[in-house]
Order: structure tokens, then sequence, then C-alpha cells
């Protein structure tokens, strides 16, 4: 059985817990029955102990196997991890609808797409990394009760994510510790109104007017600040034609919004300018996860 799940852009500025989108950057796992529990890990994290323990997928899979066959069976699983890992790129999300996916069809269990979904929201409670994870394209999100209701738009195939990853990593926990608990009534204007209207330009693909759909005043200055850099990167990506320029999730990445024909030279000048930082050109990623 291979599992694929992709890389994922939450937020996209003003669309906080609630906007994201799928990219062509794709964890897979391989899942065998075995005699014992085996593990082998390739690529981002094979270094670390921690990741290569992934106890956040196995917990997730085995309560699941365990709740769809009532059996606890034993299985090998291989990891290639492409996702960087705590770089605001949903890997969290990504290792969960793996394990939801995994335990249910090693379980025999029809896959649907919205059941993962909503399993997904008990192991993380913001749905806008989860939902374009399973479902690809750019999704809107919304969760009422212990559901998430969204609407999903396939993207285009001239456009690419020019995606800048710093070395640092942010741990999405504690970059939330930083927001506010209380907003003033024009900050959450300023962003409630800029993430319908993105919403409305996503869906009619009016990507020119994006510049000022995605500016925010929830959380981008507050988490970038952490990494000042962050507002040069910001600035050049836009001056070199960037569609939209947003920080990625909680970060620390940069989101890049550009043309197909202007994704290389935006990448390029990136590249010349931030040479510490890691910088891919990808594709949009409209299936979401796979499980085949
Ligand atoms: N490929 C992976 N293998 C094992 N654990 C992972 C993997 N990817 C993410 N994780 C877990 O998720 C945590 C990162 O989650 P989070 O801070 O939300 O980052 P991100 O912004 O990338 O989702 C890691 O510390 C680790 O516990
Ligand atoms: N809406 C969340 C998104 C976190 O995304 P991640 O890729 O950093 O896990 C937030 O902004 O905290």
């Amino acid at each position: 059985m291979l599992i694929s799940v992709p890389a994922t852009s939450a937020n996209l500025g003003p669309g906080f817990d609630t906007l994201g989108l799928a990219v062509d950057l794709r964890n897979e796992i391989v899942i065998k029955p075995s005699k014992f529990l085996s593990l082998s890990t390739h690529g981002e994290g094979a270094e670390n102990p921690k990741i290569k323990k992934n106890s956040l997928f196995l917990s997730i899979f085995n309560e699941n196997y365990k709740r769809l066959s009532g059996k606890t069976d034993n299985f090998r699983f291989e990891f290639t991890n492409r996702i960087p890992i705590s770089r605001g790129l949903g890997s969290s999300s990504a290792v969960i609808v793996a394990a939801l996916s995994g335990a249910y069809t090693m379980a025999g269990v029809k896959y649907n797409k919205r059941e993962i979904l909503n399993q997904a929201l008990r192991y993380e409670h913001h749905p806008d990394n989860i939902t374009p994870a399973v479902m690809g394209g750019f999704n809107v999100a919304c969760v009422e009760g212990d559901r998430v209701y969204s609407k999903k738009r396939r993207m285009p195939d001239y456009l690419r994510a020019v995606v800048v990853v710093p070395n640092r990593t942010i741990s999405t926990a504690r970059s939330r510790t930083v927001l506010p608990k209380m907003y003033k009534k024009e900050e959450t204007v300023y962003s409630l109104s800029r993430a319908a209207y993105m919403t409305a330009l996503f869906m009619s693909e009016s990507w020119d007017l994006l510049r000022i759909a995605s500016k925010d005043k929830l959380h981008q200055a507050r988490r970038m600040k952490m990494m000042p850099e962050l507002f040069d990167v910001q600035k050049l990506a836009l001056k070199q034609g960037a569609l939209m320029s947003t920080l990625s999730g909680s970060g620390s990445t940069f989101f890049n919004l550009a043309y197909e024909k202007d994704a290389d030279k935006i990448a390029q000048s990136l590249r010349d300018r931030f040479p510490h930082f890691r910088v891919f050109v990808l594709a949009l990623d409209n299936n979401g996860a796979i499980a085949r």
C-alpha cells in the first residue's frame, strides 16, 4: 500500500485558520504487513531520532487501525519525507492525514476523504492544512462541532508556488503563543474583508488583485518579527513579480504565488539574495491525499 500526501500552505495571509492550498511536494509511505513492527525513514528529518521514531504517525495509525479492524497487527512502514519539518508547510498535517489514510486502507475500509478529514480534525484543530492535504487545491474551511465544512477550487496549471524555506524551524504550537488573545475591531475587519475578497479572487481566477487581498493584520507581521529577514524575502518576491507573498502557515517558510513564466526568475533572485535558504519552484496540487 502506498500513501502519498502533499505539503500545504495555510492562511495565505488574512485567512487565518481558514484558507489553504496544496503544493506538489509529497511525503510517501509504503505500508506492508509484517511479523514485527519496523520503520525506515529517508529524506527530511531522517537524521533526527525523534522523527525516525515517528510517534505521531504510529499513535494515530494504531489507534485508528484498532478502532476500524478490531485488531492489533504489525506492519513495516517506509517513510519518504519531502516536506520540510516545522517550517510552515503542513508537515504535521501530512503525517496525520497519512496515518489515517493508512489505517483506513489497511483495515479494508472504503477510502472516504470527508471521513478522513473529519477524523484529522481530532488531531489538528485548525482545518486550513488538513483540508488541502486531504482534498488538494485551494480550500476554504470552517469547523462546526466536530466537522469540517469546506469548499475546494482546483488550481490552474499555469501558476507556480515559489517557496522559500529558511534553515530555522518554527513550531506551530509555539508560533501560536505569540499571537494576542484579543484583537482590535479595525485589525479584525482589515483581515476579515481581505480573506473574503481573496476567496472571491481564487474562485474567479482573478490573480492580479491578490496583492491587496493577501495583506493581513492578525498574525503575519507579529510572527515575522521572530525572523526579520522574512520582510526582505517578501519585498523582493513582490518586486520580482510574485502575485502574492505570504508567510506559509506559522512560518518560517514564505509562500509566493507566481505565473509559471515568472517563477524561475523570482526563485533565482531569492536564491541569489538568500543563499542560506532553500528555494523550490512547485506546481500546485489538485489531488490531495492518495492511497493505492
Ligand atoms: N515526517 C515526519 N515524521 C515524523 N514526525 C513529523 C514529520 N513531520 C512532522 N512531524 C511532527 O510534527 C511536528 C511539526 O509540526 P508543526 O510544528 O505543526 O510543523 P509544520 O508547520 O511543518 O506542520 C514535528 O515536531 C514532529 O513531531
Ligand atoms: N493556521 C495555522 C496554520 C499552521 O500551519 P503550519 O504549516 O505552520 O502548521 C496557524 O497559523 O497557526
